[in-house]
């Protein structure tokens, strides 16, 4: 267990209501900020992530030489136009995975060193998975026993023909960020389709790309122009909000703007199989995203899930939140081929299983995932986030129907995506 860390004590309830406007998707707010400084003029990016990491993004870009300000409401990005300027210092990417290996991708094409470090959690972080790739195309890049600090030696790239070996929409971005820029086409393909933000974020700023059954294509020597855009609200965020939804009959939930891409939102057809009562309206789609309204009500019946293969890599950032409300279906939820969790901002199959324990529930550990029977009562327990984000929001919703009072440790670290958590869990609990 840490120590001096923040602790939330979350109480049973009775339902969850409300109707909320979650802030911008992480995943897109990364890409905007990184493409958006790479291209030339101000961009104005209304409803962009709170959370720290995509933050920790912007303060790479300032140290490019972009221009960032904080405009109330939306972030102005006024890019370099073409030409990364040689940082001052570490490119610090605090706890964001995604800001190391997108990034290390959009610098590789210009000349110069750039370093980057990462906080502890960070620094423990496979980074070979993008090394591959890039330096396939040309690049240097030294690691640190195949972790960061990770110094890019950048200079002209050459396309290339890649097969990404794992599922990895941040390792795709970054042989899609480096071809942009290298000197002729470069050809991906992938295992398993993933998040397509990359694609329709490039798209957005101007550049041509193609994308088929076979994979994706990109021509370099592209430039991007800046945009206006409002980031559309994060449906990883609002998986917390879901699941907790889910596990009262009579709850009603109201999300307004959320984004719906096809790519992201298997979580919804998980849900509904599980027993979510759901509605989606207005839907409707901006630089290729698509955004719409959700209502969901819970329901009397909670069924269980049986989630493997691709579904598990399409639903990654999803499975800690999922396998904490499992005890309480009917049928339980078993988790396969999900072996990336162990590489995330913890070992987030260890951490759930330890921290299900703490809670009374019966649960076992597979190496690619994690058993978790149903039809289980759980009592309030001591909660260890590990530092990590999803842990400390994930067991704040399992904590929503235990018999007494749970107790998060480390709480603080859901600022790393999702800021208002605790504030909007407590108005949407409240009896
Ligand atoms: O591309 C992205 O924005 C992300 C891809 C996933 O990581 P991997 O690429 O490591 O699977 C996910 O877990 C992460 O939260 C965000
Ligand atoms: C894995 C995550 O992010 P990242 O890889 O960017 O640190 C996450 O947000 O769950």
């Amino acid at each position: 267990m840490q120590e001096n860390t923040h602790i939330e004590v979350v109480s049973p309830v009775r339902s969850f209501r409300g109707s909320v406007r979650l802030p911008g998707d992480k995943s897109i707010s990364h890409r905007y900020a990184m493409l958006a400084g790479l291209a030339k003029g101000t961009s104005k990016l209304a409803n962009f992530s709170t959370g720290a990491d995509p933050h920790s993004s912007l303060k790479c870009m300032e140290q490019l030489g972009a221009t960032v300000r904080d405009e109330g409401g939306a972030v102005s990005v006024t890019g370099v136009g073409g030409t990364f300027a040689q940082p001052a210092g570490d490119l610090d990417c605090g706890n964001s995975g995604s800001t190391m290996r997108m990034l290390a991708g959009l610098v590789a094409p210009h000349a110069g060193t750039f370093r980057f470090v990462g906080d502890a959690s960070l620094t423990k972080r496979p980074m070979e998975r993008i090394r591959g790739p890039l330096q396939q195309m040309g690049a240097r890049i030294d690691l640190t026993e195949g972790h960061a600090p990770m110094t890019v030696h950048g200079g002209p790239l050459q396309a290339i023909r890649f097969e990404t070996p794992i599922a990895s929409a941040q390792v795709k971005t970054a042989v899609l960020f480096a071809g942009l820029q290298a000197n002729g086409l470069t050809e991906l393909k992938e295992s398993v389709r993933t998040r397509d933000h990359s694609e329709h974020a490039l798209r957005a700023f101007g550049a041509e790309l193609e994308r088929d059954a076979e994979g994706v294509r990109i021509a370099g020597g592209q430039t991007l122009q800046a945009i206006e855009a409002t980031v559309p609200g994060d449906l990883s965020s609002a998986a917390f909000f879901l699941c907790a939804a889910l596990l009262f009959p009579e709850s009603q939930l109201v999300l307004d703007d959320l984004g719906m891409n096809p790519s992201r939102s298997a979580l919804l057809d998980v849900l509904v199989s599980m027993g979510l009562r759901l509605q989606v309206l207005n839907l409707e789609e901006k630089h290729g995203e698509l955004i719409g309204t959700v209502q969901a009500n819970g329901s009397a019946d909670l069924k269980g899930a049986e989630i493997s293969g691709s579904l598990s890599a399409q639903l990654i950032d999803e499975l800690p939140v999922l396998a904490a409300v499992a005890p309480y279906t009917r049928t339980g939820v078993t988790i396969r081929d999900a072996k990336e969790l162990r590489v995330k901002e913890s070992d987030r199959i260890a951490l759930v299983v330890r921290n299900l324990r703490n809670m009374g529930a019966e649960v076992e550990e597979l190496e690619d995932g994690m058993i978790v029977p149903g039809g289980q009562t759980l009592h309030g327990g001591v909660i260890d986030s590990g530092d990590d984000h999803r842990i400390a929001m994930a067991f704040s919703i399992a904590a929503l129907r235990a018999s007494s009072d749970t107790a998060i440790h480390g709480a603080e670290a859901a600022a790393i995506s999702f800021p208002e958590f605790f504030p909007l869990l407590r108005q949407l609990g409240a009896q």
